[in-house]
């Protein structure tokens, strides 16, 4: 398999994820489609290390093909791009701003963050809040993939977001954008706050 552009790709945007902290620890995986395969960075391991001949190769039923063992949230991932033929990277971290969102009571589960500013709406759309599962639990595999037919972004409860996009570049600018936005939603709790408005929103998503 042709994949050496994919894996450099993946390291760059994991050391550039573990280098400004949006993951820490052996936190957060990557995955990348490569023809009918995954690329996906393998468990237990850290974004700040991880080397491109480190990367596991699953297929887009989730089971492991080739490499390390791929990272336990690699079902999650194929679940995600078989709902979105379109889309070809997926990002999981375990972000500060958007986990401590993931933690709070009495969220909206269609919204888990309101449409605060025009690039939220633009990049994301709606982040639905998927109910907790331990990582790595299978069992959330149907509903994720019925979730991401209609939405690029979720946040799994008491865990982190899962973000799609059509290139790795555009994963990455979604899950900084939802990480800015919970960063927008903690900072504004106790102020009286005006989120964009349906009309206002729905211009922005068309
Ligand atoms: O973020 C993680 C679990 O949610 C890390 O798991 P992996 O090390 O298996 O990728």
């Amino acid at each position: 398999m042709k994949d050496s552009h994919e894996r450099s790709d993946i390291v760059a945007a994991a050391r550039s994820l573990f280098g400004r902290s949006l993951t820490h620890g052996s936190t957060g995986n990557i995955s990348v489609r490569v023809g009918d395969h995954i690329l996906v960075t393998p468990t237990g391991s850290s974004l700040g290390a991880v080397q491109a001949e480190d990367l596991a190769v699953i297929d887009l039923q989730g089971r492991h093909v080739e490499g390390p063992k791929p990272s336990k949230e690699a079902f999650l991932h194929a679940a995600i791009l078989r709902a979105r033929p379109d889309d070809t990277a997926v990002i999981h971290t375990h972000s500060t701003h958007s986990a401590a969102v993931s933690c709070l009571a009495d969220l909206d589960a269609a919204d888990a963050l309101p449409p605060l500013t025009a690039y939220f709406v633009m990049r994301i759309g709606r982040l639905p809040l998927l109910p907790y599962h331990a990582p790595g639990d299978p069992s959330l595999e149907q509903l994720a993939e019925r979730t991401a037919v209609d939405h690029r972004a979720q946040l799994l409860s008491n865990h982190g977001p899962v973000v799609a996009g059509p290139s790795l570049q555009a994963a990455l600018d979604g899950l900084e954008e939802i990480e800015e936005t919970a960063k927008l939603f903690l900072l504004l709790q106790g102020y009286p706050v005006r989120p964009l408005s349906e009309k206002e929103a729905a211009a922005l998503r068309a």
